[in-house]
């Protein structure tokens, strides 16, 4: 079974199609990248495989279940787009811990292991409203992974990280496809792609254009 299925998926918004008949087959337990312009449909297209967005036409599967016709949102998936939301005025760990207990599947210490793999700290107090771009980047990263998902969307997850940073997140992203996890991420630097991916796709204007494979393992 294919982790993420899309056949001849488009979407069109106030009469522009941002996603123009996109074809995908994506493979279990690979990092796949997503490049292009400004515009060209990234962002979108993680959307429609979150099930977040309906395609105008086409259909969207993962792990071999059809949305908006099996399931309403794929199971086993996280999702890191663009400012992540968090309750401004709660701690780092109380606004996870808030997540975990919704979903009921991990408890304290999953939430607490999560936040220190991201090198922040789960007995920090402030809320989150003092928290850098950076701090907010991690706890969203934290976020993501906590639950083991098998399916990761990260849109730009790199944003707003230092350089040692970056290193963590990089680290963190190898060991969870390691244990299994396909991985899709977007980013506007050459190196994150080349570092981590081994197959990445072009995008421009909504269209897929190319796919290069840069690593078979
Ligand atoms: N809610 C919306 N309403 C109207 N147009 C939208 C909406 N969301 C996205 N678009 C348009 O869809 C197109 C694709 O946007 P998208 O955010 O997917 O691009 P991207 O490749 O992620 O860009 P970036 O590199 O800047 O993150 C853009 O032209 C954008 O203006």
């Amino acid at each position: 079974m294919k982790a993420v299925v899309l056949s001849n998926v488009s979407k069109t918004i106030k009469a522009r199609e941002v996603l123009r008949n996109i074809n995908l087959e994506l493979e279990k337990g690979k990092i796949y990248g997503f490049v292009g312009p400004n515009g060209s449909g990234k962002t979108m297209l993680f959307r429609v495989i979150s099930g977040l967005v309906k395609p105008s036409s086409g259909t969207v599967t993962v792990f071999g279940q059809t949305l908006h016709q099996d399931v309403s949102f794929p199971s086993d998936i996280a999702v890191l787009l663009e400012k992540p939301g968090f309750l401004e005025q709660y701690s780092g760990f109380d606004n996870l811990h808030f997540l975990a207990m919704i979903q009921n599947k991990i408890g304290k210490r999953e939430v607490e292991e999560a936040i220190e793999r991201v090198g922040l700290d789960p007995r920090d107090k402030r809320p989150v409203k003092a928290y850098s771009l950076g701090m907010r980047q991690r706890l969203a990263i934290a976020q993501c992974m906590m639950e083991k998902p098998q399916l990761m969307l990260l849109d730009e997850p790199m944003n707003g990280l230092d350089e040692k940073s970056v290193d963590q997140v990089y680290e963190i992203i190898r060991e969870e496809n390691e244990r299994g996890c396909t991985i899709l991420l977007t980013s506007h630097h050459k190196v994150d792609i080349e570092s981590l991916c081994h197959h990445v796709y072009s995008m421009n204007e909504g269209v897929i254009t190319g796919m290069t494979t840069l690593r078979s393992k």
